[in-house]
């Protein structure tokens, strides 16, 4: 059988290091070009980190599209990106697995679409990371009994979008089976601006970043005399590898977007 021909873009970041390393080691995939936001022109074995990978960097994505022939594009760069690409991927055939962050619902629709007409299998996988997929589906579950729930998402300091793209799609899988509901006092007030966190239907969400955290969630379920705490921690980047495989193999099989990993590991 012929290898998944992939392009990495966002080689350099800290996702895209990871995803990287591996395609390069693992026997089904082969690694033809990497996009990044510069250096344009070099081969990545020229950077340090990246020996002897000696793929040819663009940071034009059509022209590298153009140029070679390409499978699957693994997409880690940044939120003003993801959208851009993904559109980028499927006018040259190319089946993307999108783990960059800050897709809006109407992002996901018109991208789903242009997938289906033109029979391209696509994913967008908020998270990666197996305990994570389970920590929502778990959350979901123990929504149906419990459900007044808050989430706090924790993450590294250089993240660019808030809340989280798990947090997000947690809210929205808890969505599916309550009722929207406000919740704390009907009377409470912000004495500061934002202290009761992000409203998506009643549920509030927030969001805490500080130098040392990876990627850690927690949903906290509160009932009549008891509390429930779901929690998940990625204490490393390699912790979304194996969903980022999973995802590649997946999305040869399919011609629509899927969102969220979890319509994969059924
Ligand atoms: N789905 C998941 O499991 C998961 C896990 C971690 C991070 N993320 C998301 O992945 C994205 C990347 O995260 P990170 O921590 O690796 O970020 P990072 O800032 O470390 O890396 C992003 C890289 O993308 C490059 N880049 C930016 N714009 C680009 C462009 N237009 N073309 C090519 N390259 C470009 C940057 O130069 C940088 O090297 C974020 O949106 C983050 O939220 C998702
Ligand atoms: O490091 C990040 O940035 C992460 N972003 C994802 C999100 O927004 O949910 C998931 C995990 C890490």
């Amino acid at each position: 059988m012929s290898k998944v021909k992939i392009v990495v873009a966002g080689p350099r970041g800290n996702m895209g290091k990871e995803a990287v390393k591996m395609v390069s080691s693992t026997d089904e995939f082969t690694l033809v070009a990497a996009v990044d936001s510069k250096h344009a022109g070099m081969m990545l074995s020229e950077i340090e980190g990246f020996q002897g990978i000696d793929i040819p960097i663009y940071t034009d994505m059509q022209q590298c599209f153009k140029e070679n022939e390409v499978d699957v594009l693994i997409d880690l760069t940044a939120p003003a990106f993801g959208k851009k690409h993904m559109q980028t991927a499927f006018e040259n055939g190319v089946r993307p697995v999108v783990g960059t962050t800050g897709f809006t619902e109407e992002d996901i629709i018109e991208l789903r679409a242009t997938a289906e007409e033109q029979g391209i299998g696509a994913i967008i996988a908020p998270n990666f990371a197996i305990g994570a997929i389970l920590m929502m589906k778990f959350s979901q579950m123990a929504a149906k009994y419990l459900p007044d729930v808050e989430i706090i998402e924790r993450h590294h300091d250089r993240k660019l979008d808030a809340p989280s793209g798990t947090a997000i799609k947690t809210a929205q899988l808890i969505s599916e089976v309550r009722e929207q509901k406000a919740q704390g006092h009907p009377n409470e007030t912000e004495e500061l601006a934002g202290a009761r966190g992000a409203n998506f239907e009643g549920m509030r969400i927030h969001s805490v970043r500080l130098p040392g955290l990876v990627a850690h969630q927690e949903v906290i379920f509160g009932g009549v005399g008891q509390t429930l705490t779901i929690r998940h921690d990625s204490i490393d980047r390699t912790s979304f590898m194996p969903g980022v495989k999973l995802a590649v193999d997946a999305v040869l099989r399919i011609d629509t977007l899927v969102y969220g990993l979890e319509h994969i590991i059924e």
